[in-house]
């Protein structure tokens, strides 16, 4: 049983600078401990990530205006740390170091067409942010420009050179933004190049990925992560299986290999949408995609479920799907967190009617203080 009352435990330092001086084999073995420290139980070995620098395939940089001479200019960088202010730089260490070769020429561009930042305070200039993706199996580059309007004065040519320099990048998409906010990529988009998507492939299996849709950003260990996640979850092909926080339908698509039948649930309509694309065009028959809230959706649910997989983001998962997935007894759950503390939070609840059965970390976000962290619980026979 999980010990409850152990509350310190919310209160462990994460800090990313923690991480950051330390050698890989340290940070393993601190992740690993706070993991088992969290859960007061033995976990297996954190899975290494076969990159531990250049792993990250997707980055996003805010542009910001400089003075040059008595003139301002655009640069791409960083937000500084709690703060709203941006600090001009290009490359970061675990960056994929061709998506930083992209920033670069993307940069001289936007400064050659004398493009400038939108400065919110005035309500001038155009550019917010640059989001690049690299696909892992297929080396195609999507890049997507967040403009505060609809404005792209000489788009055409922009990208001829872009292209002409970077072959690899087969998309190119603006993201239209007519508000202040922090998001980087909004719901009014229009392709400028390209399809307005890349693809990845995971086992045979290829995944369109549209701006908006969430895709991990560690490709190499994320197969990994799935794999695992699969092996714990043990499906069979009597089981029907409620994949939740589906995403583009990754997880789902896998587990119909193994499932009777499989339902995704799934909040973001444009990952809804990949998803049914990607269930399409990989031929799967025994797979549905269903949209909204997981709260909503799953109270809905009519059908026996075996197997239920839950990938939520960050915050986990709200109290009042925790009830329902309760309500709803799977013999198994498979909870995958990109944040154990959260993760712990639930399964909390869980334990209820829940043993934990196995725990896999995963150092999916080397050099930060983020942990991936993968638990098998089952349902207590009464
Ligand atoms: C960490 S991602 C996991 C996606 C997928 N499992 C994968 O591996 O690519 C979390 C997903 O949950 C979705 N999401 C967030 N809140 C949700 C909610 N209340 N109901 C349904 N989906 C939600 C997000 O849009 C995102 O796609």
């Amino acid at each position: 049983m999980i010990n409850k009352q152990n509350d310190d435990i919310f209160h462990l330092s994460l800090k990313a600078s923690d991480f950051e001086s330390l050698k890989v084999s340290a940070q393993l073995t601190k992740k690993q401990e706070i993991v088992e420290t969290l859960f007061q139980k033995k976990a297996n070995p954190i899975m290494k990530n076969p990159n531990p620098r250049g792993y990250r395939h997707k980055a996003v940089l805010s542009a910001t205006n400089i003075k040059v001479g008595s003139n301002n200019q655009l640069r791409l960088g960083f937000f500084e740390e709690g703060s709203k202010k941006i600090k001009p730089r290009i490359g970061h260490f675990l960056h994929h170091p061709e998506i930083d070769e992209i920033f670069k020429t993307v940069e001289k561009l936007l400064v050659t067409y004398k493009f400038k930042a939108y400065m919110s305070n005035y309500k001038e200039g155009l550019i917010k942010h640059v989001l690049i993706r690299k696909s892992y199996a297929f080396n195609q580059f999507m890049v997507v420009i967040s403009t505060q309007g609809n404005l792209f004065p000489n788009a055409k040519d922009f990208i001829k050179e872009l292209i002409s320099i970077h072959p690899n990048i087969t998309t190119v998409v603006q993201n239209i933004h007519r508000k202040d906010t922090k998001l980087v990529v909004l719901e009014e988009e229009k392709v400028l190049y390209g399809k307005g998507y890349i693809q990845d492939k995971i086992d045979d299996l290829i995944f369109n990925i549209s701006p908006r849709a969430f895709y991990q950003i560690n490709p190499a260990l994320m197969v990994d992560l799935y794999h695992k996640a699969l092996e714990m979850a043990n499906i069979s092909e009597h089981d029907t299986v409620l994949d939740c926080y589906s995403g583009i339908g990754t997880i789902s698509l896998l587990a119909a290999k193994k499932a009777k039948m499989v339902y995704g649930l799934e909040i973001n309509d444009a990952s809804v949408k990949d998803a049914i694309k990607n269930k399409k065009e990989n031929k799967v028959e025994n797979v549905n995609f269903i949209l909204g809230d997981v709260e909503k959706t799953i109270e809905e649910f009519k059908d026996k479920v075996d197997v239920l997989i839950m990938d939520p983001t960050r915050q986990g998962a709200s109290l009042k799907f925790i009830q329902a997935v309760l309500n709803l007894k799977p013999k198994k759950i498979v909870y995958i967190a990109c944040d154990p503390q959260t993760q712990f939070r639930d399964i909390c609840q869980l334990t209820k009617n829940y043993n934990v059965k196995e725990i896999q970390p995963v150092d999916m976000f080397t050099y930060t203080a983020h942990v991936e962290n993968i638990v098998l619980l089952s349902l207590r026979m009464r």
